[in-house]
């Protein structure tokens, strides 16, 4: 897989760590520009580890479900043209709009993810990458009724976390019946584990159909 330009291995403390280049914004280590990127608090972060292609171009146009206080969507934001970032407690978009007074490609929306049609007139069409991490009951249906805003050949980069789904099934039933409501939506290109940097969370590639 290739990296876009705006995400590299770099080096901090002797260490090759995966990093942007921006503004920290969690503590990060910052060296020359870049910041490193923590998988273990990031799920898009993991994806990389992993070895998955979210679709991430640099200057892409991102919508993304679940910003939370920015920790992933300031990343996202130093590689894209626009984030539109959708969150829906006070709290975290508080944090948010301050990641975002550092960047201006990083768009906050107070607003719940799914009810697209309380954004849909404010968030640009055909947009090049949906970011699913809601990670609340019914994650695949939010990918699902968002996919109005993607091109016909964006990418969604979901994240499904089981115990959001069911604290006790076994989380290999509740990704199977996740990826069954994504197919009524997408065509699903890739998954993996994010094991080790998060437990019990599946990561999923796909495409609209
Ligand atoms: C796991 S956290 C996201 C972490 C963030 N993506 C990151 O990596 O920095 C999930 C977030 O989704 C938000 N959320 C849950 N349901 C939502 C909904 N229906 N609409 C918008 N945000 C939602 C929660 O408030 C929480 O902040």
């Amino acid at each position: 897989m290739t990296l876009p330009s705006g995400v590299a291995y770099r080096e901090f403390d002797g260490e090759e760590r995966l990093a942007t280049r921006g503004e920290p914004v969690y503590g990060e280590p910052t060296a020359e520009g870049w910041r490193a990127w923590d998988a273990r608090r990031s799920k898009l972060g993991a994806m990389y580890e992993r070895g998955m292609d979210p679709g991430l171009q640099d200057g892409d146009r991102v919508l993304y479900l679940g910003a939370a206080n920015g920790t992933t969507a300031s990343h996202v934001a130093d590689v894209a043209r626009v984030v539109y970032a959708v969150e829906f407690a006070a709290r975290p978009m508080r944090d948010l709009v301050d990641v975002a007074a550092t960047r201006d490609s990083l768009v906050p929306f107070l607003k719940d993810a799914r009810k697209p049609a309380s954004y849909g007139h404010v968030v640009e069409a055909d947009l090049d990458v949906v970011v699913q991490d809601v990670a609340t009951r019914g994650q695949a249906r939010v990918a699902c009724a968002n996919r109005r805003f993607l091109a016909d050949d964006g990418r969604l980069a979901a994240v499904i976390k089981a115990r959001s789904e069911d604290t006790v099934r076994d989380p290999e039933a509740v990704f199977e019946d996740a990826l069954d409501d994504l197919r009524t939506e997408y065509r699903v290109l890739e998954t993996k584990r994010l094991d080790p940097f998060h437990a019990d969370h599946l990561a999923v590639v796909a495409e609209p159909r």
